[in-house]
């Protein structure tokens, strides 16, 4: 047994999306949710938040997502809102070289008010508007990975809310790596206690909760990736049978081109 969370049970996970105004935030949540896109977005005041159920390698999660307002006047109407938080995705925007130096800061915000052990707690990477024509970019891929690296961040993926590429992959990113952290908390609570008193909960990395209802969200309820058939093990290379080395980034999909590009951690 590795957990005592019954089976078939919907597990709700809170989500945050945080990162500069302007880089695509509501239009995630929107192409995700609902798939819709909005090319004349209003500046989000304050949070909003969405559900939407999805499997993820044979489990069921709904996926409460929070919006934040990026711009630094809403500050204080959005940190009340980290607390509780499963998953934080780190968005900023290929095309804007300013969001993707804010990600120092949106980290040390979340943590901060999160109050979140930051080698413990699940952050994503995610880099939008993914579609604009390469003479636009001034991000690369590449060093958006070396700051994670840098900073403990295990998954990065770039993303199009408008070309609506990579956006359900983002969100079953988020659970894998919330997945992942869970297993690594369960390992250590085990090597702590030989034995496991089941009348205690236990708060895993963060807070998190079984419910059986459907969660509202979208009318099209849950999504299936192709991707969430893999094994949670699926956290190491799909395409590798050996067992890689600790802590160390890879490239899914190496041989698939930039739109597909997404970093996951390696057990
Ligand atoms: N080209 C392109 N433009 C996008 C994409 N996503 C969003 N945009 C544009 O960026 C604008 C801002 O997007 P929002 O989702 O409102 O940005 P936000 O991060 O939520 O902004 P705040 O609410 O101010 O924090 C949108 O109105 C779109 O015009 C994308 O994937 N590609």
């Amino acid at each position: 047994m590795t957990n005592m969370r019954p089976p078939n049970k919907t597990i709700l996970l809170k989500v945050v999306i945080l990162g500069d105004g302007g880089v695509g935030k509501s239009c995630l949540m929107n192409r995700f949710v609902s798939n819709r896109y909005d090319e004349n977005n209003f500046h989000t005041i304050g949070v909003e938040f969405m559900n939407k159920n999805i499997d993820v390698d044979g489990e069921k999660y709904t996926l409460q997502i929070w919006d934040t307002a990026g711009q630094e006047r809403f500050r204080a109407l959005r940190t009340p809102f980290y607390r509780g938080s499963d998953v934080c995705m780190l968005c900023y925007a290929v095309d804007d070289r300013d969001s993707f130096r804010g990600l120092k800061q949106w980290r040390g915000e979340f943590l901060n008010y999160a109050d979140v052990k930051a080698d413990k707690f699940p952050f994503i990477a995610v880099g939008n508007k993914l579609d604009m024509a390469p003479k636009y970019r001034q991000v690369n891929y590449e060093e958006v990975e070396q700051w994670c690296q840098e900073n403990g961040i295990t998954s990065l993926i770039e993303t199009s809310s408008k070309a609506a590429s990579n956006v359900t992959d983002a969100f079953v990113l988020a659970v894998r790596q919330w997945k992942h952290m869970e297993r690594v908390a369960e390992i250590e609570l085990r090597q702590h206690n030989d034995t496991i008193d089941l009348t205690r909960s236990i708060r895993l990395a963060q807070n998190r909760f079984c419910c059986t209802g459907g969660g509202g969200g979208s009318s099209a309820g849950s999504t299936t990736s192709a991707e969430a058939e893999m094994e949670d093990e699926s956290m190491r290379s799909g395409n590798s049978g050996s067992r890689p080395s600790p802590l160390r980034f890879v490239k899914r999909n190496a041989a698939a081109a930039r739109q597909t590009q997404a970093t996951n951690f390696q057990l």
